[in-house]
């Protein structure tokens, strides 16, 4: 697959292929986690993915990225199951970084590898992740011995160096502290405006009211809402996302 940054301009939004999810079940002990949910992610822009504990947030990411198969309905990339042989430009950030034991630098360049680069073009798009994260130098620690923050930022730098066309992050910020979460936050909104396509999971409500264009609120495995942020932050229509905005038990 040739490598393709990102840019900026319309011309972009008309690159993110639609990412669609229809009807998905998913069952687990005999219970429904995620029920006849579709949901689908094109154009522009950040979606917070919001809802409260258990809801399937989580579990709609790992369907979405095609790591957990659902029981029924499908996961298209512009029109088609994706395979190995036409693999969605996808990346997936977690709560708790994944990464390699070696340097920071040798796990960006491990994906930009796996995306067969030239070499020359490897160290350039590693030093550019690494500098974009402000990691440069902790270029060449290993990735085990950075701090938490600088270890997400790692992960994040990673993802956004293969040039994804949808990035979904799940709780990317839960454990950092303000400063590292600002850090993430201000990563986060490069790309969005370099035109990666967003789908973030978060419980910070404040994060997802500076970061999002538009919110989806899941609620046992339901998709209950999904619109602009400002009316969803102003005036919640379903009675569980009201009760989730004020803080009271959802049921
Ligand atoms: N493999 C599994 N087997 C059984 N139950 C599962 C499995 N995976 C997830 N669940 C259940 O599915 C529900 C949804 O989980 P999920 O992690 O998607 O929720 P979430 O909305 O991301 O929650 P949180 O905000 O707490 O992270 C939970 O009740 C969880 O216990």
């Amino acid at each position: 697959m040739p490598f393709d940054p990102p840019g900026t301009g319309g011309k972009d939004a008309a690159r993110v292929m639609p990412l669609t999810c229809s009807a998905l079940h998913v069952i687990r002990g005999g219970r429904a986690i995620l029920s006849d949910l579709s949901f689908n992610l094109e154009g522009r822009g950040l979606t917070a993915l919001l809802g409260p504990n258990g809801a399937g947030k989580s579990m709609l990411l790992r369907v979405m990225a095609s790591l957990v198969a659902p029981d029924s309905g499908q996961v298209t990339w512009n029109g088609r199951t994706p395979d190995r042989s036409r693999r969605p430009r996808l990346g997936f950030v977690f709560q708790k970084p994944i990464l390699l034991r070696r340097s920071a630098a040798a796990n960006i360049d491990y994906v930009l590898a796996a995306l067969s680069l030239p070499r020359a073009e490897r160290k350039r798009r590693t030093a550019e992740a690494l500098e974009r994260a402000g990691l440069q130098h902790l270029a060449g620690s290993p990735a085990r011995v950075l701090s938490g923050g600088e270890q997400q930022r790692l992960a994040l730098a990673r993802a956004l160096a293969a040039a994804p066309e949808v990035l979904l992050l799940d709780e990317p910020t839960s454990n950092l502290d303000p400063a590292s979460t600002l850090a993430i936050e201000q990563i986060v909104s490069l790309a969005r405006d370099q035109g990666t396509r967003i789908l973030l999971v978060t419980h910070d409500i404040g994060q997802a009211r500076r970061l999002a264009d538009e919110v989806a609120f899941l609620h046992h495995g339901r998709l209950l809402e999904r619109g602009a942020a400002e009316s969803f932050f102003e005036n919640p229509k379903t009675p569980a996302a009201q009760a989730f905005l004020s803080g009271s038990i959802v049921l």
